[in-house]
């Protein structure tokens, strides 16, 4: 199976380096800058910068590459994946998503988007706790590829995993994506906490309470309850709600320390997905019903529509209820 990795930005060329321990990988980069720097000097400058890269890693601007290739990990900013698609060459047997978001003008998630782009293909998730700088030099890591047909998601296995990269099977695809789409937002509120000074109490208690709202959000679009406490749910909020290796966690840092949005989105290149997520979040969660404090919280802070203290005093002088609730 010959794997094509579509977007080259930290977490993509991680991906290309797994991929390229089974043979030649494509890497698409929409920038020349990030394929020349790959090409030239085995190292992604811009992404990736410090990891040298395998010889086996095949960097590309043209879409039109992708057509040899039978596999699509995607992995462009959830805002873009369904622009890339629609630009791309037909339909690959296999497409797995391993961006983390909902896409903003839909309110859909990735798998539906995708299946709108690309019909005929089989979708799938890979989602888990992935730093992609830890993926890219080798070390242990484990996470979920979820599909609805397995024998699928087992040629997808078995041509990725490898002792180091540990792919776990699920049928759970909604499942596995709310978790990766979920986690981002609430590991804003985790470095709001720590920008803050909030201390560690609080913070252990935004990932639970943060866990409770990532558990009424995905139950209620179908996702099992243990897909949500498995690595793509809770394993990856606890590893990005706890780091500021975590570009979410480190962008609500900045908002903590008092910092406005704007310029904090304003300074970086690379991508926090919490920031596109926190407001078509709230917006789903408000017309179904779905109680997200936490989010909505983060929305406003994102927004400028309330300061950290304002949204700190609306969180703790909640109604006291039971933990189920
Ligand atoms: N970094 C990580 O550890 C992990 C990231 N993820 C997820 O992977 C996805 C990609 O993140 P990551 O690789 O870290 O990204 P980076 O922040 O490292 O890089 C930004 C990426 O965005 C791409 N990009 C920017 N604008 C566009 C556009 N208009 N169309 C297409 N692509 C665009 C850039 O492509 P180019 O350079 O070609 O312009 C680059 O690949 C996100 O959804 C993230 O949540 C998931 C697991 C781990
Ligand atoms: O998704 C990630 C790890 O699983 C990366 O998180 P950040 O995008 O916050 O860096």
């Amino acid at each position: 199976m010959r794997i094509a990795v579509v977007g080259g930005g930290a977490w993509g060329t991680a991906l290309a380096q797994v991929a390229a321990q089974g043979g030649e990988t494509l890497l698409w980069a929409r920038e020349p800058e990030v394929a020349a720097s790959i090409a030239d000097t085995r190292e992604n400058k811009l992404f990736l910068p410090g990891v040298p890269l395998s010889s086996a890693i095949r960097p590309t601007t043209d879409l039109a590459d992708l057509a040899a290739c039978e596999a699509w990990l995607m992995v462009t900013p959830a805002q873009h994946m369904r622009r890339v698609l629609e630009a791309a060459p037909p339909s690959p047997r296999a497409l797995i998503l391993c961006s983390k978001g909902i896409e903003e003008s839909s309110g859909q998630l990735l798998h539906q988007v995708a299946r709108e782009a690309c019909p005929d293909a089989a979708v799938m998730v890979l989602s888990g706790p992935t730093f992609a700088h830890e993926v890219a030099t080798g070390l242990p890591t484990a996470l979920t590829l979820a599909a609805e047909i397995e024998a699928e998601a087992e040629t997808v296995r078995a041509r990725l995993a490898r002792p180091a990269f540990r792919i776990y099977l699920s049928d759970d695809v909604a499942g596995a994506e709310v978790g990766g789409a979920v986690k981002n937002v609430l590991a804003i509120a985790c470095g709001v906490v720590e920008g803050r000074g909030l201390g560690q109490n609080a913070r252990a208690a935004l990932i639970a309470r943060g866990f409770a709202e990532m558990t009424r959000f995905g139950l209620g679009r179908g996702a099992r309850a243990e897909t949500l406490a498995g690595l793509s749910g809770l394993g990856d909020l606890v590893l990005t709600c706890s780091s500021t290796s975590s570009r979410n966690f480190s962008l609500g840092k900045g908002l903590g320390q008092g910092r406005p949005a704007t310029e904090l989105m304003a300074d970086r290149r690379t991508v926090a997905e919490g920031a596109f997520t926190a407001p078509v979040l709230r917006r789903l969660a408000e017309q179904e019903g779905v109680d997200m404090p936490i989010v909505a919280a983060v929305d406003d802070l994102l927004a400028g529509r309330a300061s950290v203290d304002a949204v700190l005093e609306r969180l703790l002088s909640r109604p006291l209820r039971t933990e189920r609730a």
